[in-house]
């Protein structure tokens, strides 16, 4: 069933038209080293023996063969697919901004609209759990209508949605933009990264896909910086806030009306002629004859492969490679999201607020130096993706985050081990529920409670525990912690944390967190799904991949804080780390290496049982070439070309 293939199935005589070409080339420019060292070899051969000359020719012709097929795969790349992959990618910045721009803009809106704790739930989660619905349906409309007109879809729905959302005059309103906004979520989630992958050549495929979760990142970090900078326009700066998504959705609206669609899917609807136009024009006007016909050829054999009618979805589950495939890239996304990222970084400026830093202006900003954290190591994934593989980077980042999570959790640990007691208990409040706690610890995980005291520079004293003030819970309902004027005055009032002096573990928990989590389990799951499914399996493989993410986001945000509230702030990062560490054995297991073969070639490293990926491991780095000879593969080493037609 399988094709057994492995690094370039090109046939013999239009890798020698390629040498051909090569050789042309470097004449004619003369620069290229490669016919240079040949040729200056031959000439020193000529003062040497026939017999070694010809010895030396041959090996000459051999290396030369080698190197020319090498330089076939990593040839110079045309800027096209960079401007591509960049405007697609701003699909990648509208899930970040999107996502991160709500925290900050909720402080304002539930003021003005007096928001129940259950509309901010309702307006919070029903983005996410809309994208989770979009990106399902996604998959139908990717494989009926193409990348770019999901594309399209996508920004445009953006676009729409941001001017609802600025100009909503009530909740309602407000709820129906952030749904129109998740729609848009869900379709750009699966399609950038596959419109991505589907453009770019092999050798820079990872690197191209990944950008676009380091534009998911630098979405969230600019949402920040746009909720802090609007946090002071107390009247109507939320607005500014939603409807700013308005630009970039626009702008990649702009550019996709001149961008072309995928080659891999004109081809598969038949469009060959417009297949060729199009990847020639991706690839700089390069010859483009090898590539189109092994797409070509691979697409055909891969539907003959799967047979069967019926549903996609169907028939991936019934066909083994894909079922597995499908496995993998679902579990990849469910571990991600059950690694906690978006409660970290949620609750990363509370965490610097336990260090330390008090002031409640400032809370808003520290959020941003988490999603800046976050973006900075991205970017090392981006570079690290290529050079180490996808299997090794999110084997490595798993374990690191399970590990900081570990230490995040003995951090809170510490703190609730070491935590203030409660020492005021005023009579005026004897039917507070926030009267009945004795620690901090229990006070701060009590939603409706916060805790109010006095420190010195070595203890915290005159403390207590009171109700939060339902329209901000920057202070307390009632007593010293409401008043704005004593909150100055070494008064301080702790919502969601606790003094403590162990903080600093739980800051290096999470800087460890993002350092980790960044550079492999942030991007890599969308990156492996871009690839490991054949063509007519990817729409719906990405689509539920995207959907499985979007679903464990909100289900790991939604029930976070409760949680917390049964197992406490170290019991859920307790939790949080074991499951990331039985995500490393299902990655460990499961999780074969993709980098640098073609997205044809992928769809055979899933034809063994999915417990032996793994097995692969010893193969990394070893660069097994295949080359077509009269019909059949051999292995290059085998008979090194000399019986070549
Ligand atoms: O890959 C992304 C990214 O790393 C984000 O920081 C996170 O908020 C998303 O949920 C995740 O899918």
């Amino acid at each position: 069933m399988s094709r057994k293939l492995s690094g370039n199935d090109y046939n013999l005589r239009s890798m020698s038209n390629l040498m051909g070409e090569r050789r042309k080339k470097v004449n004619d420019d003369g620069e290229r080293s490669l016919i240079k060292a040949a040729s200056s070899a031959s000439i020193n051969n000529q003062a040497t023996a026939a017999n070694a000359a010809s010895e030396a020719a041959n090996t000459a012709t051999g290396d030369m063969e080698r190197a020319a097929r090498k330089q076939f795969q990593q040839d110079v790349t045309p800027a096209f697919v960079y401007v591509l992959s960049a405007f697609s990618a701003l699909g990648g910045f509208l899930f970040g901004y999107d996502t991160g721009v709500i925290s900050g803009a909720m402080l304002l809106i539930k003021r003005e609209m007096n928001l129940s704790a259950l509309w901010q739930e309702v307006l919070i989660s029903s983005t996410v759990a809309a994208a989770a619905l979009a990106a399902l349906v996604g998959g139908f409309l990717n494989g009926v209508f193409g990348r770019r007109i999901c594309i399209l879809l996508a920004s445009f729905i953006f676009t729409a949605g941001g001017i609802v959302l600025s100009a909503a005059p009530n909740k309602e309103v407000l709820l129906v933009g952030r749904l129109i906004v998740g729609l848009g979520l869900g379709i750009a989630s699966m399609t950038v990264p596959v419109y991505i992958a589907e453009a770019s050549p092999p050798h820079l495929r990872g690197q191209l896909v990944t950008i676009n979760t380091l534009f998911i990142t630098g979405g969230q970090f600019a949402a920040s910086i746009v909720d802090g900078a609007f946090s002071y326009l107390h009247h109507d700066g939320w607005r500014y806030m939603l409807g700013l998504s308005v630009v970039p959705a626009l702008l990649q609206f702009v550019g996709f009306l001149f961008l072309p669609e995928s080659p891999r899917w004109l081809i598969q609807k038949g469009l060959t002629q417009k297949a060729r136009r199009v990847l020639s024009q991706i690839r700089g006007n390069q010859n483009i004859d090898e590539e189109y016909d092994s797409i070509k050829n691979s697409i055909e054999e891969e539907e003959k492969d799967c047979g069967g009618d019926g549903p996609v979805i169907w028939k991936m589950l019934t066909y083994p490679p894909t079922r597995r495939a499908l496995l993998v890239g679902c579990g990849l996304q469910m571990f991600q999201q059950l690694s906690g990222v978006n409660t970290v970084t949620y609750y990363g400026a509370t965490v610097l607020q336990m260090s330390g830093v008090r002031d409640d202006k400032l809370a808003i900003w520290l959020a941003g130096v988490t999603a800046f954290t976050n973006f900075l190591f991205t970017l090392l994934g981006v570079w690290l993706v290529e050079k180490v593989g996808r299997r090794k980077l999110t084997l490595g980042s798993i374990i690191g985050t399970s590990m900081s999570l570990f230490v995040l959790a003995v951090g809170f640990l510490l703190s609730a081990q070491h935590t203030p007691p409660v020492t005021l208990h005023p009579t005026s409040m004897v039917n507070s529920t926030c009267n009945r706690h004795l620690l901090c610890e229990q006070c701060m995980l009590d939603p409706g409670c916060g805790f109010c005291y006095l420190e010195n520079s070595t203890a915290v004293f005159a403390s207590s525990c009171l109700p939060v003030n339902t329209a901000s819970t920057e202070k307390s309902a009632w007593g010293r912690c409401s008043n704005s004027t004593r909150l100055r005055d070494h008064t301080y009032w702790a919502y969601n944390y606790c003094p403590s002096s162990y903080s600093w573990v739980v800051l290096l928990g999470l800087v460890l967190y993002l350092a980790f989590f960044a550079p492999g389990m942030g991007p890599m799951p969308w990156t492996i799904n871009s690839e490991i499914y054949p063509l007519w399996a990817r729409s719906t493989g990405n689509a539920c991949s995207a959907g499985v993410n979007w679903t464990f986001n909100v289900l790991v945000s939604l029930t976070f804080l409760h949680v917390a509230q049964y197992l406490t702030y170290y019991g859920a990062f307790f939790l949080y780390s074991s499951m990331a560490l039985l995500g490393f054995f299902f990655i460990y297991g499961c999780l074969p290496e993709t980098k640098g073969r073609r997205l044809e070639e992928i769809e055979c490293l899933f034809d063994t049982q999915l417990c032996s990926c793994g097995a692969t491991d010893s193969d990394e780095g070893r660069q097994v070439e295949y080359i077509r000879v009269k019909g059949s593969n051999y292995h290059l080493s085998d008979n090194d070309a000399s019986d070549v037609e």
